[in-house]
C-alpha cells in the first residue's frame, strides 16, 4: 500500500482517479474474472546480471516502477482493471527456480484470460515470462517473441544462463519459436553475436534504421512478423534506450532510441490481439539520475497496459 500512494484529486469523480486509486491488490488465487484486467506480477532479480557480470541494481526496479506507475493519471472506463498480485523473487543463486515460479504464475494469469505485465528484473525475467507464455500456449504454436534491446541476448549458455543468454535458450530448445529484435546497436553488439543471430535466422532492425522517416517500414516488418505467428510475446530492455533519457540501466547506449520511438513500437505491437504479455527489464534504480529511468519505464509500462485495455485497435501513431 506504501508504494501504490500518489496525490488524491477527488476521492469519488473517475476523470480524477490515478492508478494507486485502481489498482487492486489481490492474490492470484482471489483474482476475478470479470472484464479485461492487466495483472502487474514483479519479478525481483539480478542474478543473470550478476552472471553477465552487469552492474547490479534491477531487482529494486518493481517497485520503484511500481511507485512511479502509481501516480499516472487512469484515463480507462469502469470495467478495465488492474491488479497487482505482488512479486516473486530470486532467493540467492536460484535463478532457474525463480524463472520456473515466473512462469508458473504468468500461466495461470493468461489461463484466466488476463493480460501479464512483468516488472522485471535483469533481463532474464524475459525467460520466466517465455515459459509462462509457452506453457499457456502449447508447443505446437508459433511463438514470436519480439524483443525492443540494444542487445541480442544470443550468448552460449554451457556454463551458466544469465541475462544475456535468454534468446539462445529459447530458439535452440524450441523449433517453434521465433525471435525479432528491434533496436540492435552495431557496436553494442560483437560480430560473433551477429553471426550467431544469422545461425538462428534472428531477424533484427539496426537503431540506425528506426529513427522518425523510417518508422513506416519498421511497422510493416512488425505487422508481417505478427502475422507469420500465432501468438506474440513483447519484451522490452530498457537500455534500448538513449543513455541521455536512461541512464538507469546496467549497460546503457549512448546512441539508443528516443523514448517516442520505442512508444510507437509498443503501441504497436500490443494493438495485436495475438499479443499475450509485455515485460520490462534491465531498469536499475542504483545506476539512475533522479529517477528519470524509472519513471520513463513506469510510462512506457503505462503505454503498454493503456493498450492491451483501451480497445488495442485504436491509436499506433508515431
Ligand atoms: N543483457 C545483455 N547485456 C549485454 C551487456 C553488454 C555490455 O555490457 O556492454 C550483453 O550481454 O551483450
Ligand atoms: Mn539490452
Ligand atoms: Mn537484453
Amino acid at each position: 500500500m506504501d508504494i501504490w500512494s500518489g496525490r488524491t484529486d477527488h476521492l469519488e469523480n473517475r476523470t480524477s482517479f490515478r492508478y494507486h486509486q485502481i489498482v487492486e491488490l489481490e492474490k492470484m488465487e482471489a483474482l476475478k474474472s470479470i472484464g479485461e484486467t492487466c495483472v502487474i506480477i514483479g519479478f525481483e532479480s539480478e542474478e543473470g546480471v550478476r552472471r553477465n557480470k552487469g552492474q547490479l541494481g534491477a531487482a529494486k526496479a518493481p517497485n520503484a516502477i511500481r511507485s512511479e506507475l502509481a501516480k499516472l493519471p487512469w484515463k480507462l472506463s469502469n470495467e478495465k482493471r488492474l491488479a497487482d498480485i505482488g512479486t516473486i523473487e530470486c532467493i540467492g543463486n536460484d535463478l532457474e527456480k525463480a524463472q520456473q515460479q515466473l512462469g508458473e504464475v504468468v500461466n495461470k494469469v493468461l489461463d484466466k484470460k488476463m493480460t501479464p505485465i512483468i516488472l522485471g528484473g535483469g533481463h532474464e525475467t524475459a525467460y520466466g515470462h517465455y515459459l509462462g507464455v509457452r506453457n499457456h500456449v502449447g508447443i505446437e504454436a508459433k511463438l514470436g517473441i519480439i524483443n525492443i534491446d540494444a542487445h541480442f541476448d544470443l550468448r552460449p549458455y554451457d556454463e551458466q544462463t544469465s541475462s544475456g543468454t535468454m534468446f539462445r535458450q529459447i530458439l535452440e530448445q524450441d523449433e517453434n519459436s521465433s525471435y525479432f529484435v528491434l533496436g540492435i546497436q552495431r557496436y553494442g553488439n560483437t560480430q560473433e553475436l551477429f553471426n550467431r543471430a544469422d545461425e538462428l535466422d534472428v531477424q533484427y532492425i539496426l537503431e540506425e534504421d528506426m529513427h522518425y522517416g523510417q518508422m513506416t517500414q519498421v511497422k510493416k516488418e512488425i505487422e508481417k512478423f505478427i502475422q507469420e505467428n500465432d501468438w506474440i510475446m513483447l519484451t522490452l530492455c530498457t537500455d534500448v534506450l538513449n543513455a541521455a533519457f536512461a541512464p538507469g540501466v546496467s549497460a546503457p547506449s549512448p546512441f539508443g532510441l528516443d523514448p517516442s520511438i520505442v512508444r510507437a513500437i509498443i503501441k504497436t505491437v500490443t494493438s495485436h490481439e495475438k499479443v499475450l504479455s509485455f515485460d520490462i527489464s534491465e531498469v536499475n534504480p542504483m545506476m539512475d539520475e533522479n529517477n528519470r529511468t524509472v519513471k520513463l519505464g513506469a510510462y512506457l509500462t503505462n503505454e503498454a497496459i493503456t493498450s492491451f485495455l483501451g480497445g488495442r485497435k485504436n491509436d499506433t501513431s508515431t
